[in-house]
């Protein structure tokens, strides 16, 4: 595993202080041991996302990133400041999307903005620049006149995104932003949250079960029982399980096999009249292939393991049933009952 080298590099690339830095960090409820001292550094402008099973940790852990619970061991530092002897400071720094909704319904979206603008001492001089320009960022400024209660489930998550970053905090923490939202939503959140990075020198930490969204981070930690199991950039880890599959369709499959074991060394299968083989990097592997190979290649296709791979690898279950669990379905249901 290339932890502790991918840290350094990407702390060099941003240059300046860490947006996050966790050493040691430990929590226990009871007997249970949640989370069994991690580390890991997050770069200034760095999209970081935390993925696992349930019950691995994820929320034990940004909860005490974000100073609402005490750690029992380490140490964590955000946007500068000490998570516990400096709490308030952190809690300045930092915007909060989680789970559990804590919108008012009966306020309209402009007054829930107005009433966390007051909340988070916003000088009123800019309070209403700033409200027009996230509700205009979440396309819900022809709305904002609206109770809350009318919203969708998508325009409440893209309001909730635009409160957690009314006071332009340094470091937005979202636990699982999409969970419960359909595909469609789940892809305009993303939009949103990209063109908030483009807009806005903001570090995003966030946990998630979706795969899809995965791919958005610069780097991503799995976590399981509490530990981090794998810790770099998605291309990278994917890199590190496994080689990319390649695909020809060929004019004379017997005179391929034959040439890919002389040529090149590779031992390829033939299924259904597709020749099949993996290599390392299987996009540069390609124009050697069309020059050397020797006979006709009439298509050709690679893939690469998928982040559901690395997963797997990692952890023993798929992201699918962590992202299909009772749990989630108790997490909707105590929404649907607000
Ligand atoms: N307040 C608490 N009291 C006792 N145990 C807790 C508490 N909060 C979390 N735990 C336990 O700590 C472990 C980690 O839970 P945590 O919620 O951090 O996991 P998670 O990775 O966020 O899971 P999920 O994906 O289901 O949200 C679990 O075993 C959980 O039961």
């Amino acid at each position: 595993m290339a932890t502790a080298e991918a840290d350094v590099g990407v702390i060099a690339e941003g240059g300046g202080e860490p947006a996050i830095v966790v050493d040691g960090l430990e929590k226990r409820f009871g007997t249970v041991e949640a989370v069994s001292g991690i580390g890991f550094t997050v770069a200034p402008g760095e999209t970081f996302g935390f993925l696992g099973p349930n019950g691995a940790g994820k929320s034990t852990t940004i909860n005490m990133l974000c100073t609402l619970l005490r750690p029992s061991g380490g140490t964590a530092r955000v946007a500068g400041h000490d998570v516990v002897a400096e709490r308030d400071d952190v809690r300045r720094n930092i915007g909060l999307v989680f789970q559990d909704p804590t919108l008012d319904g009966y306020l309209t979206g402009e007054q829930n903005l107005r009433f966390h603008a007051e909340l988070y001492g916003v000088p009123r001089s800019v309070t209403a620049d700033r409200i027009r320009q996230v509700l205009e960022m979440v396309a819900l400024w022809d709305r904002r006149g609206d109770r809350v209660e009318t919203y969708s489930g998508g325009m409440r998550r893209r309001l909730e995104i635009a409160r957690g970053l009314l006071h332009s905090p340094r470091v937005l923490f979202l636990d699982e932003p999409t969970v419960g939202l359909d595909p469609q939503t789940r892809a305009s959140i993303w939009e949103y949250i990209d063109r908030l990075k483009r807009a806005e020198q903001i570090t995003i930490f966030m946990t998630t079960h979706y795969m899809e969204e995965a791919e958005y981070c610069d780097r991503i930690a799995i976590m399981d029982s509490g530990r981090i199991v794998a810790l770099d950039t998605p291309a990278a880890l994917k890199a590190e399980v496994g080689e990319d599959r390649v695909r020809i369709q060929t004019g004379d499959d017997k005179a391929a096999l034959a040439a890919l074991r002389d040529r090149f060394g590779i031992e390829a299968a033939l299924h259904e009249g597709v020749v099949t083989f993996s290599v390392p990097a299987g996009e540069e592997f390609v124009p050697r292939l069309f020059a050397e190979l020797g006979v006709a290649i009439s298509s050709v296709s690679v893939s690469r393991p998928s982040l559901d791979d690395v997963f797997m690898a990692y952890t023993g279950t798929t992201i699918r049933d962590a992202e299909g669990s009772a749990n989630d379905w108790m997490k909707l249901a105590a929404r649907g009952r607000r």
